[in-house]
């Protein structure tokens, strides 16, 4: 069971029975949520007595559970990191991370009794999970280890799991390079490796140094989703970098800059489109392009008609309004094609945003639900997912994230059904997918 407080437990508690029901039953991918952050606060305590970390650590593991379970108060981001070297000590075997591993995935997809003061039935956080870990070497494992470790109880959850891989921005490049082969490696011999992810304190390391390895992971057919611009100092420089290698994701995005938006995911197709080819333009009102092709043909139709020489009696014919026409169309799908062919050629579709509500909160990079940057993408009509990102520290779950859209304001963004709905789809849509049998080594 559970506890959970903050605005994700208030939104929950302000919702009726058949409104929690229906979210409840809302199918939802949970594609942002780092292991170490979401293991349940009570098999942590059983992890610190079943497998004691050495006492020369240098770790007041008791004071940091203590904490966790009443709850931490952030004061910013950086604090939210010193957290891990408690939770490090108690993962630090194959044993305890495996159990770690198991406790994490079956809060997510098993159902679990409803936290106390709720009274709801219990039911699966989520349909389906990409949970992601830092491969760490540790004195009782490689990173190999570790990997497979964790991948062991992923694949006893079939399709319902899958493993993101996660970088911390404080790596080497030789750990880099590591991790990625190890990534590479593991979905070539079939593992539900998924994807690859960038993820640290914000503040730390030069990204530019990751580029390499992260293309060569995309090239592998390995998801790309990146934290980027989590806080008001990572600079658009950086952002710049990031997005230039083109992610199929974005982790909180929260202070992407106006320039970047309308530079990186204007015009840019929807992630799950198939663009057709060109000779759709005309007829397929669904074609991303078909409004542009609408627009500049009426624009060239009136440019011909306008210049036209020919005399008054010519321009009276069937013929003369058919070849204007075929003379616009053919400009308007030329205009079209120059400007989607860089991007559809690249490949570049718009990046769904990993949006993690009371992670945002209560790491105070969002002043309030009001502000926070979800509005924007949803005005836009650009694809969002909603996560947990590390239910233990932000003492959340997946459903209580979700009351978030659902309840009425102040506690909520007061989202119809409908919407609710729409998210809960593109976050499905969103999932990477699993190595097939031929990428199989
Ligand atoms: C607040 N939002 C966040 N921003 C950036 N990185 C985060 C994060 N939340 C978690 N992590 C990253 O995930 C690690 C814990 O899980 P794993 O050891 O990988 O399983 C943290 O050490 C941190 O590097």
């Amino acid at each position: 069971m559970a506890t959970i407080s903050g605005p994700a437990s208030v939104a929950l508690r302000s919702l009726n029975a058949s409104d929690t029901t229906f979210l409840q039953s809302l199918p939802k991918a949970e594609l942002h949520a780092h292991l170490n952050g979401s293991i349940p606060t009570r098999t942590l305590i059983d992890l610190a007595k079943r497998y004691p970390p050495p006492a020369d650590l240098g770790i007041d593991i008791a004071g940091h559970i203590a904490k966790l379970e009443s709850g931490v108060t952030l004061a910013e981001i950086s604090d939210f990191f010193a957290l891990f070297p408690a939770i490090y000590a108690l993962t630090a075997t194959p044993e305890a991370l495996a159990e770690a591993t198991s406790a994490v995935l079956d809060a997510f997809l098993t159902p679990q009794p409803a936290p106390p003061e709720f009274t709801y039935d219990p039911a699966p956080e989520c349909t389906y999970i990409e949970l992601r870990t830092t491969p760490r070497a540790t004195a009782h494992m490689s990173r190999e280890q570790y990997l497979r470790t964790v991948l062991s109880k992923i694949e006893s959850f079939g399709d319902r799991a899958a493993l993101i891989i996660s970088i911390d921005r404080r790596m080497s490049e030789n750990d880099v390079k590591e991790c990625v082969d190890l990534a590479i490696k593991l979905r070539g011999q079939g593992q539900p490796v998924v994807g690859i992810d960038l993820c640290g304190d914000p503040l730390k390391g030069d990204v530019a140094m990751f580029e390499g390895h992260f293309k060569r992971a995309r090239h592998a057919g390995l998801g790309l989703t990146i934290h980027i611009a989590e806080t008001v100092q990572n600079t658009e420089a950086e952002s710049g970098t990031l997005l230039s290698w083109n992610p199929d994701r974005l982790g909180h995005a929260t202070f992407l800059t106006e320039d970047h938006k309308l530079q990186f995911f204007a015009d840019v197709p929807q992630p799950d489109t198939e663009i057709p080819p060109s000779k759709m333009l005309l007829s397929d009102p669904e074609h991303p392009f078909h409004e542009h092709f609408l627009a500049s043909h009426k624009m060239h139709l009136d440019r011909i008609l306008r210049e036209s020489t020919e005399s008054e009696e010519a321009r009276m014919q069937l013929s003369f309004h058919f070849d204007a026409d075929k003379g616009a169309r053919r400009a308007a799908i030329k205009e079209v094609e120059s400007l989607m062919q860089p991007k559809v050629a690249e490949g570049r579709r718009k990046p769904c945003i990993e949006i993690c509500l009371s992670s945002n909160l209560l790491c105070k990079t969002v002043p309030s639900l009001e502000d926070h940057h979800i509005r924007y993408y949803l005005a836009n009509k650009h694809p969002v997912v909603i996560c947990t990102d590390d239910t233990l520290p932000f003492r959340t779950t997946l459903l209580a994230e979700y009351a978030l859209l659902l309840a009425k304001p102040p506690f909520g963004l007061g989202l119809s059904r409908e919407e609710v709905t729409q998210i809960a789809e593109m976050g499905m849509k969103a999932r990477f997918t699993k190595p097939t049998k031929s990428t199989r080594s």
